[in-house]
């Protein structure tokens, strides 16, 4: 140990034992105070604060800080000490400057964003921009109130050297558990751009495999929350990802960053709520079996914009509906008077003054029950005209019949059954619809109305569902958001984004996902102006995130090789340096031992201690049975088909589709042969997405001849066969 560490250590270990001293002292006073339970309000908001300052205090306690950054403010004193944690706290007699500082704070984003030199840096403070230097940025780690490691990336006193990444390589080198975890400590600069980005915008994050995505989006809330304290609320945010496993996995990060109550949905499940409809319940399975289950090897069917997921989620059935809409808005109206019996008369210009003028600014839906509502309220009125009880009596009767056949005259203002009519799947309510009809692509009508006639709604037809909702009623205040998170939004459509815009406030948008791992590409977006071109254009803004942290150079090396081989892409990560074993590719001894193979290949990679392993499969069918054959050796072995809404971590088998947006300590790509992967990009995607989810090691097992876009050549990056034992 140096002597310069020693005495770092020392100093830090004396300051970490004044905080803990500190918050001890502070939570025993706290602890003091009898809780209060009674009426008086004041006294309530008061103990409230109490209580959330006691559970802030006994959270930090274990780890109250991880990092410091000595600065100096320009004509503001000399140089200090800044502490930054998860939660940030004052000396109780308050001090001369807080004890412990949010990272969310303005300041803490120096930390962050400082990437070295020896020019002045600056924040951005609410009283404008402040200018200073810095003069050392140190990482601690603190576990359960004992010093672990002290890591200075930067010191002014060295020469002004770059941010040193030896913190962030140590923290990537860990094995992981079966969580995401939060990433405070090691928040990258370009990461912290898009964390601290204004609120009211759309952002659209085009992040390679392992650059942080979910991560930071997650990050991102907790910032927004802290920031717009006044105009924000967890309850009133939204993250939609792909399915329950993956929001379980990712579960654990918000409440690490003390952030609770934030919705976490799929949009399926939050739609088909909204509307108040059942899904088909064997949509998801039908669709990933027609997509992904048909004989590998064979490639997949082309996608092209008449393909039923992409015309649902497009902007061309967005303008049918709309149009939909103003049709029934003009021909809603019964063009003859009413009349509740025999004598009586409104006359229908006084009906459609009310409906077109006096009521405009209502949605369809509230307009035509405030209409028959003021309908009815005139009948009222006219019957205390009648001449006698008993004709009262008849006239209420008539008039209790023609309200309701004028009523039934008037369409349905419900989206399922106006689906149901502009797909021609029930009687419709004028020759418009039949017009409209004309512009569905026929392949994809036919095969709706099928499906609509028997009742059948899939996850596909919801943004067309949703909008007709829109149009037709309002959205309530309850039901709108402060912002909406999308993951994974390379396979989200225009569609839906158009619709989610509807329920948010000022374009509040995170939108992140990888166009490389597009692999729901008959439903998703092809390229990210789809998106941003639903927004003017100082409502977006569109990030690049490049680096990739989840594996080392090698995995990535060898997974941009597939990009640039398979799908063309010019979307190439740029690693960390951490370095790791060469990728393995491991030809099958025999068709026969493939299963022996892969039992081996998991057996050695579990005997490294490694926390996840994962075997990945090219269809869910080759993973059930692959299942079968090893849980009589390893009966913890997790097999994940889609159907659990939980993440157990361990040693799994999954169907590669199913890995995306998880990660693993090591991997094993089963059968990564032609016969399984075709010279398509669409089949290199899948290849990409399966081996982008290894963090220390990849290897790919596979019978002959290999598709062309697996890298064999550089024995750097990978070698052949196993390791010698
Ligand atoms: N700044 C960072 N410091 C430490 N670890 C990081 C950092 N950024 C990302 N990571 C780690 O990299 C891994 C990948 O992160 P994440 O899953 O958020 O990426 P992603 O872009 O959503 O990935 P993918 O698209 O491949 O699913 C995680 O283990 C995460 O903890």
């Amino acid at each position: 140990m140096s002597e310069s560490f020693q005495s770092a250590y020392q100093e830090e270990e004396s300051r970490l034992n004044e905080v803990i001293v500190e918050i001890d002292r502070q939570l025993e006073r706290l602890r003091g105070i009898p809780v209060y339970t009674g009426h008086d309000f004041t006294e309530q908001v008061l103990e409230a604060g109490r209580e959330e300052k006691r559970q802030a205090l006994a959270k930090s306690l274990p780890e109250p800080y991880f990092g410091r950054l000595d600065f100096q403010e320009n004509g503001n004193g000399a140089k200090k000490p800044l502490y930054i944690g998860k939660i940030g706290f004052d000396k109780a007699d308050a001090g001369d400057h807080p004890m412990v500082i949010d990272w969310r704070a303005p300041v803490a984003s120096l930390f962050y964003s400082f990437t070295g030199g020896t020019d002045p840096a600056s924040f951005e403070a609410p009283e404008g921009i402040i200018e200073g230097l810095v003069y050392l940025k140190r990482n601690v780690v603190i576990r359960k109130q004992i010093l672990e490691r002290v890591s200075d990336t930067y010191n002014r006193d060295s020469g002004g050297p770059a941010v040193s990444d030896e913190f962030l390589v140590y923290r990537l080198g860990e094995n992981k558990d079966n969580r995401l975890r939060d990433i405070v400590s090691t928040i990258q600069a370009e990461q912290d751009k898009i964390i601290r980005a204004a609120k009211n915008t759309a952002l659209i994050i085009q992040g390679v495999a392992g650059s942080g995505k979910t991560t930071v989006a997650l990050h991102r809330l907790a910032y927004l929350l802290y920031q717009y304290k006044e105009q924000v609320t967890a309850e009133k945010m939204i993250i939609f990802a792909p399915n329950l496993m993956f929001l379980d996995y990712i579960s654990d990060v918000l409440p690490e960053l003390g952030v609770g109550d934030i919705q976490q949905r799929t949009f399926g499940d939050w739609a088909s709520e909204l509307l108040d409809i059942q899904l088909s319940s064997e949509d998801h399975a039908q669709t990933l079996n027609q997509w992904f289950e048909t004989e590998p090897g064979q490639g997949t069917p082309d996608i092209d914009d008449n393909v039923s997921g992409r015309y649902k989620g497009s902007l061309r059935l967005m303008e049918l509906i709309r149009r939909c809409v103003e049709s029934l808005e003009t021909e809603a109206l019964p063009d003859d008077d009413f009349s509740p019996w025999d004598g009586a008369v409104l006359k229908q210009e006084t009906i459609a003054e009310w409906f077109y003028q006096e009521y405009k600014p209502y949605p369809l839906a509230k307009r035509k029950e405030r209409l028959l509502a003021r309908l009815h309220r005139w009948v009222e009125m006219e019957l205390k005209k009648s001449p006698s009880a008993a004709v009262m009596k008849e006239r209420k009767k008539r008039a209790a019949q023609r309200e309701k056949a004028y009523g039934n005259r008037w369409p349905k203002f419900e989206p399922v059954s106006l689906y149901k009519q502009l797909f021609g799947a029930a009687k419709a309510a004028g020759t418009w619809f039949e017009e409209l009809s004309a512009l569905i692509p026929s392949g994809v009508l036919a095969a709706t109305c099928k499906d609509l006639k028997k009742n059948v709604i899939r996850e596909e037809d919801l943004p067309a569902l949703l909008y007709f909702h829109c149009l037709l009623n309002d959205i309530s205040g309850d039901q709108r958001f402060d912002h909406i998170v999308i993951d994974e939004a390379q396979d989200f459509s225009p569609f839906q984004v158009a619709v989610l815009d509807l329920f948010v406030r000022g374009h509040s948008f995170t939108i992140l996902g990888d166009l490389s791992q597009g692999i729901h590409a008959y439903r998703g977006v092809h390229a990210w102006e789809e998106m941003s071109s639903l927004f003017k254009e100082e409502e977006t803004a569109y990030f690049a995130l490049t680096r990739s942290y989840r594996s080392t150079m090698e995995i990535i090396e060898f997974a941009n090789d597939i990009l640039e081989k398979g799908v063309s892409s010019d979307l190439l990560a740029v690693p960390v340096f951490r370095s790791g074993d060469a990728v393995r590719l491991i030809p099958y001894d025999s068709k026969d031992s493939r299963t022996g193979d892969l039992a081996r290949a998991l057996d050695t990679l579990i005997s490294k201690e490694y926390r996840t392993v994962a075997i990945l499969t090219r269809t869910l069918r080759e993973a059930k049975d692959l299942h079968e054959q090893l849980s009589a050796d390893w009966p913890d072995l997790n097999l994940i088909d889609g159907n659990k809404g939980t993440y157990q971590g361990g040693y799994s088998i999954l169907p590669v589709y199913l890995s995306k947006g998880l990660e693993f300590d090591a991997v094993v790509v089963a059968d990564a042969d032609a016969a399984h992967y075709a010279e398509k990009a669409w089949d290199a995607k899948l290849m990409y997405v399966g081996c982008t989810r290894a963090l220390h090691e990849l290897w790919l097992l596979h019978g002959e001849p290999l598709p062309s876009y697996v890298m064999t050549e550089t024995s750097e990056i990978t070698v052949n066969g196993w390791p010698v034992e």
